[in-house]
């Protein structure tokens, strides 16, 4: 998978370069190029933002720098990537999206600063690649760095590869619409905390079926939206029962 990320903070992506992107980007499961907005620009100050045209507070991403970027990294001549720009007015992003961006070929992350991008900049773009605006959460952040740092290591990790034990993969909160059950390891009793014996009878289906419940009661105090949301069909009658 190819990934261009655009930023007037090239150097907030520094941290790719380590653990299991460094890795993927190592064995070229990834290819990441960082690029800054600047580059684009034309004017001694290399100026990228602008006063709102109706007035109001901050400033706005000027269009002309964000054009020329997208016509550098999504060339009319070539397949045109998915474009993914961080928004607090964007769609939530989820591990189903996740699971969705992991199975294309080539994404760009346009970073906003400042009030946001001119909003021609997307319309513009929507003429000739898909345009995604997403959201990580609502609250408000300096700019779109962050939340691209976040969707790359929640794709990253869905390439074939980068996990060394894919199976976890299956086992994840969210894997299945569901949260995880709790986890423990050695050593059996902790401070007069015992881990539950079941998860050490060596019973596995048992443990299985422990692990479920477990996983469903969490979701059902933490995470009613997640059980609501969840397809019928993926809950069966055990699980009512349980
Ligand atoms: N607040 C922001 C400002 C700029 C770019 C993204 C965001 C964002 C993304 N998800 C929540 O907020």
């Amino acid at each position: 998978m190819r990934v261009d990320v655009v930023s007037i903070f090239p150097e907030y992506f520094a941290p790719l370069d380590l653990s299991l992107i460094g890795r993927a980007r190592a064995n070229g499961v990834l290819q990441l190029a960082v690029h800054d907005l600047r580059t684009w620009t034309h004017d001694v100050h290399r100026t990228v933002d602008d006063t709102p045209y109706g007035g109001g507070p901050g400033m706005v991403m000027r269009p002309e720098p964000w054009g020329e970027a997208l016509d550098a990294l999504a060339p009319v001549d070539a397949p045109p990537p998915r474009l993914l720009v961080p928004s607090p007015a964007g769609a939530p992003f989820t591990q189903a999206m996740a699971y969705e961006l992991a199975a294309e070929s080539h994404l760009l992350f346009a970073c906003g600063r400042y009030e946001g991008i001119d909003q021609r900049v997307l319309a513009h773009a929507a003429t000739r690649m898909p345009v995604t605006e997403v959201s990580l959460g609502d609250y408000v952040l300096f700019g779109g760095e962050v939340a691209v740092l976040v969707m790359l290591e929640a794709v990253t990790r869905l390439l074939p590869g980068v996990l060394g034990n894919a199976g976890s993969l299956d086992e994840e909160s969210h894997a299945h619409g569901l949260l995880e059950a709790p986890i423990y390891t050695k050593p059996p009793s902790w401070r007069g905390h015992d881990v539950p014996e079941v998860l050490r009878s060596g019973d596995h289906g048992k443990i299985a079926r422990w692990r479920r419940e477990e996983g469903l009661l969490r979701t059902a105090a933490r995470r009613p939206d997640l059980l609501a949301a969840l397809p019928t069909d993926r809950l069966d009658k055990r699980d009512i029962a349980a």
